[in-house]
């Protein structure tokens, strides 16, 4: 354990602000030197919680014991070996260890994979160091660090406040209380707990509104989150609805046949049968019977499905969502960087009396400005220009940056977009702050829609030489204009109709149009939000183009064939993304042409809402709120919807949704909280793949399930009619457990790494109410077992009658299953398909394991050693022929069956 010169038992939040700063040896306004975070960080190690603490490998491997199975061969061990067969019970305990070890391997493979992609989603904080502003992984805080935090972010550590602003806190990760905690940075005594904190922000809680500074006090395990880690050993679960209801249905199913074994034991002691040849057959019913793999089986499928979504870019958060991926029906997006590229560029700027086009693409500020004719035009050609130009670069918070001639934006890259229209026009962003100081800002909010700053103008004349400056979608910004400016500067009423209708012309190109305002002040006059409608001056409209990402359409369309209708949600204006929406192809599937504006959907009674918006493609002006009340009509409209979202107020649809997709990088922390997936690269297209991966990890799990069942049920019958005939085993309990856990690994577990079939994408999505197995599997998998206790049996009464010995004949019926099962699994690599169709090399996995099978069945079949310790005898070629023939004549069998399902 580190040492701590700063102990973890003082109370940060009855100490003042400059205190803790004193404690924790930092500078208040430069930070920690980076030497200084060096050393602290060698000290108290990287800001992560420990990998599932309290759970020893003991426990874990002990765990795979807990299962009514194993304890019935516990049994069966101990009394073998009471009844001296001491092969027979080193086998049986054997197997249970090989069993736990191989349990406890896929289990730590599945939560290392889970655990992996968690962190494939990290986290940044934004911290001062050096006396600069830095955004370093959540991981390499240190005590001490003055650390930044806004709405979106989830605190990375335990973090004493000192400055803030309005700041609110969700501390539901660690209190359980959801509505979010005013907070502010008084001194508390130090006995106040830790729910009524105000003073503090506590590690994995997240921030919904206002932004605050303070000093980290705590990281890792030494935090109040690493507390509660440690209290309750916080092991991930790795259960989902499916595996719940399938270890229950083996739960039920083990408890079953339990009794039936004990039956048969009693039945057969009360008919005078010999004690031990009784229990031997009740313990191989029992072992035979209990599909006691399936649970592991489907969680490494799953797991695997994780993995594979993670390489396409979608990073799995909550196990479920691939369940659920494999039936959405719905899939509701954003518009701006999901389906479009987020790189905006102005293409025309529209005054009162004039219109000018734009040359030059991306954020390189090369190009121009130009009239209609082509011949460029300068910034003060018109003042309705200047002033627009002038607005849309100073009310604005992004920065642009070369990087070796590439020119990025930080920030906004619809800000990004109107400095770089500006800068072309010679005004760039050092010109406009010479101008233009400013002195306040009202900032944008999605629910405001516009932004206003008020700036120092020392070119106007005393006393109005301030200006008021906005920016913002069209409609509000018109809601506070009473006036519109001309080419030479004069003011006229202004003419509402004629710009919407320029707006509305430029918005059916799919530009985004941002209209500007503005308005001379004087010191005296009031700058808020309230002072502001009706007394700006309309300047001008700037339209950018985004385009649509080059995957959309591709993607939309496959989603389509798929039988899932994909929706637009956005807060651009209806035209904007309308014309987007016909771009990438998401109009007029299934006659959805109609779009629905935020207002609609508020003046739309609760119960017309489901099926309107079932009808609609487009949603626009969409707030987050009302993001919500759409994900709860489209569910209640019968689908399963899948929900893009990226901003704190996107949280509760993203929560409500089916599946809640957040964006890896333009998301807020809060978003990625509460989604079940999040998109490393932000790209509908990725949604699309998910959607492909999660049918395929179904398909995957229906096939090992409708693999794997027959055996069992094979074998219980095989054993019963044997007991009930008063006939002899033809398997053993050893020889059964034998075949059941070699094949469920060498061939069983080959399934799960079936690559998708083709045509994946044109069945329509499943039913999540439907079963696992349809009736038609069912079918198949009683024919199967059939198969398999028809065969055995016949082979080894066959083999009996041939003069073969007890032993030689069990060699042969424990073969035959094994080979029926290796045929039987080429051919569930498609349930419908017939085997050969397949590709024998598209899953080489599948012959990595029929060899290593084969191997083990020669080994088992003519080994002396193995001869001893299972009870089988060497068997000559006539019987491997015959074994053949009888796993032949049964693919044939299955073969006709697929055939005539896939006629009729
Ligand atoms: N930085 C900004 N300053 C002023 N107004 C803005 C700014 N960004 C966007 N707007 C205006 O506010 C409207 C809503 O923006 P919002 O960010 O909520 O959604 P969006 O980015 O258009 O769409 P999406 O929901 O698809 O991401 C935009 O259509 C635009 O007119």
């Amino acid at each position: 354990m580190p040492t701590s010169a700063f102990p973890s038992t003082i109370a940060h939040h009855g100490l003042a602000g400059h205190e803790v700063v004193l404690l924790l040896e930092t500078d208040q306004h430069r930070g920690l030197t980076s030497a200084q975070v060096a050393e602290r960080l060698a000290r108290f190690g990287p800001n992560a919680l420990p990998a599932s603490p309290g759970t020893g490998l003991l426990t874990r491997v002990l765990r795979q014991l807990h299962h009514p199975l194993i304890y019935v061969l516990l049994a069966a061990g101990v009394i073998t070996a009471v009844l001296g067969e001491y092969t027979d019970s080193a086998v049986i305990f054997g197997v249970v260890l090989v069993n736990a070890i191989v349990g406890f391997i896929q289990e730590s493979k599945a939560e290392a994979a889970l655990e992996g992609l968690r962190s494939m989603v990290r986290t940044q904080a934004s911290v001062i160091r050096d006396g600069e502003e830095r955004t370093v992984p959540s991981g390499d805080l240190v005590p001490g660090d003055l650390i930044l935090l806004e709405a979106g972010d989830k605190v990375p550590a335990d973090v004493r406040l000192m400055r803030l602003t309005e700041l609110r806190v969700d501390e539901s990760a660690l209190t359980g209380e959801s509505a979010p905690v005013a907070k502010d940075g008084d001194v508390l005594p130090a006995t106040v707990p830790v729910a009524d904190r105000c003073n503090m922000a506590y590690s994995g809680t997240l921030v919904t509104s206002g932004n605050g500074a303070g000093v980290v006090v705590a990281t890792g395990a030494e935090t109040e989150l690493g507390e509660i880690h440690r209290l309750v050993g916080a092991a991930e679960t790795l259960a989902t609805p499916l595996t719940q209801k399938l270890a229950r249905f083996s739960k039920i199913l083990t408890v079953g046949i339990l009794v039936l074994a004990a039956l048969t034991f009693a039945v057969g002691l009360l008919r005078g049968h010999d004690a031990v040849e009784m229990f031997t057959a009740a313990i191989a019913l029992a072992v035979g019977a209990i599909p006691e793999g399936l649970p592991a089986a489907v969680t490494i499928t799953l797991a695997i499905g994780m993995a594979r979504m993670a390489r396409r870019r979608a990073v799995i958060r909550r196990l479920p969502a691939v369940e659920t991926l494999g039936s959405t029906t719905v899939i509701c997006s954003d518009k701006t960087g999901t389906l479009t590229e987020n790189e905006m560029t102005v293409r025309i700027v529209w005054t009162p009396d004039g219109r000018f086009g734009v040359t030059g693409s991306g954020y390189t500020p090369d190009g121009v400005l130009h009239d209609a004719d082509g011949a460029p035009v300068p910034a003060d050609t018109s003042q309705a220009l200047r002033w627009s130009l002038l607005a849309g670069a100073a009310c604005n918070d992004a920065a642009l940056s070369d990087h070796d001639g590439r020119w990025e934006i930080v920030g906004d890259p619809t800000e990004g977009a109107m400095l770089v229209v500006a800068t072309k026009a010679g005004l760039g962003p050092r010109r406009v702050h010479a101008l233009l100081s400013r002195l306040a800002t009202i900032p944008f909010s999605s629910e405001r829609q516009y932004m206003a700053t008020l700036h120092h103008d020392p070119a106007a004349a005393h006393p109005a030489d301030r200006v008021v400056l906005a920016k913002g979608a069209v409609e509000r910004i018109l809601d506070l204009c009473g006036g519109q400016m001309d080419s030479d500067g004069t003011v006229r009423p202004l003419e509402r109709t004629a710009v919407l209708r320029a707006a509305d012309d430029l918005a059916g190109q799919g530009l985004r149009v941002l209209a500007t305002a503005i308005r001379p002040a004087t010191a005296e006059d009031e700058f808020s939000e309230v002072a502001l409608p009706g007394s700006l001056v309309l300047t001008g409209l700037q339209a950018m183009l985004d385009p649509p990402r080059a995957a959309a359409a591709a993607a939309v369309a496959a989603c389509h064939t798929a039988g899932i209708s994909v929706r637009m949600i956005t807060g651009d204006h209806a035209a904007t993304a309308t014309a987007i929406a016909g771009q990438v192809g998401l109009l007029g599937h299934h006659d959805r042409h109609c779009v629905l504006t935020g207002t609609d959907l508020a003046a739309l009674p609760a119960e017309k809402l489901p099926d309107a918006v079932d009808r609609a493609a487009v949603f626009a002006r969409m707030s987050a709120e009302q993001k919500l009340r759409l994900v709860e009509a489209l569910q209640s409209a019968g689908h399963v919807v899948a929900m893009t979202g990226d901003g704190v107020n996107d949280a509760p649809a993203l929560r409500q949704a089916s599946i809640g997709v957040a964006m890896g990088h333009s998301g807020t922390e809060v978003a990625k909280d509460a989604a079940d997936m999040v998109l490393t690269d932000d790209d509908f297209a990725t949604i699309e793949a998910a959607v492909e991966e999660g049918r395929g990890v179904f398909d995957n799990l229906t096939k090992f399930i409708t693999w794997t069942l027959p055996t069992n049920i094979g074998e219980g019958l095989v054993i019963l009619a044997a007991i009930v005939f008063g006939a002899a085993l033809p398997i053993l309990p050893t020889q059964i457990l034998w075949i059941n856990m070699t094949t469920a690994v060498a061939l069983g577990l080959m399934l799960t790494f079936e690559p998708k079939e083709a045509g994946i994408m044109a069945r329509p999505p499943r039913d999540p109410d439907q079963p696992l197995l349809t009736r038609a599997l069912m079918v198949r998998i009683l024919l199967v077992s059939t198969l398999l206790v028809v065969g055995s049996w016949w082979l080894f009464e066959w083999e009996l009658a041939d003069g073969a010995s007890l032993a030689e004949a069990r060699t042969a019926a424990l073969n035959l299953f094994v080979v029926v099962e290796a045929f039987y699994l080429v051919s569930c690599r498609s349930l419908t398909r017939p085997a050969w169709r397949i590709g024998l090399f598209s899953n080489g996995w599948i012959i990595v394991g029929v060899t290593v099978q084969a191997i083990g069945q020669l080994v088992i079949t003519y080994l002396p050693v193995m001869n001893t310790v299972f009870d089988t005898a060497p068997i000559d070629g006539g019987v491997w022929l015959r074994i053949l023939a009888i796993a032949v004549a049964a693919g044939f069998v299955v073969a006709v069956d697929k055939r005539v399902r896939r006629w009729s």
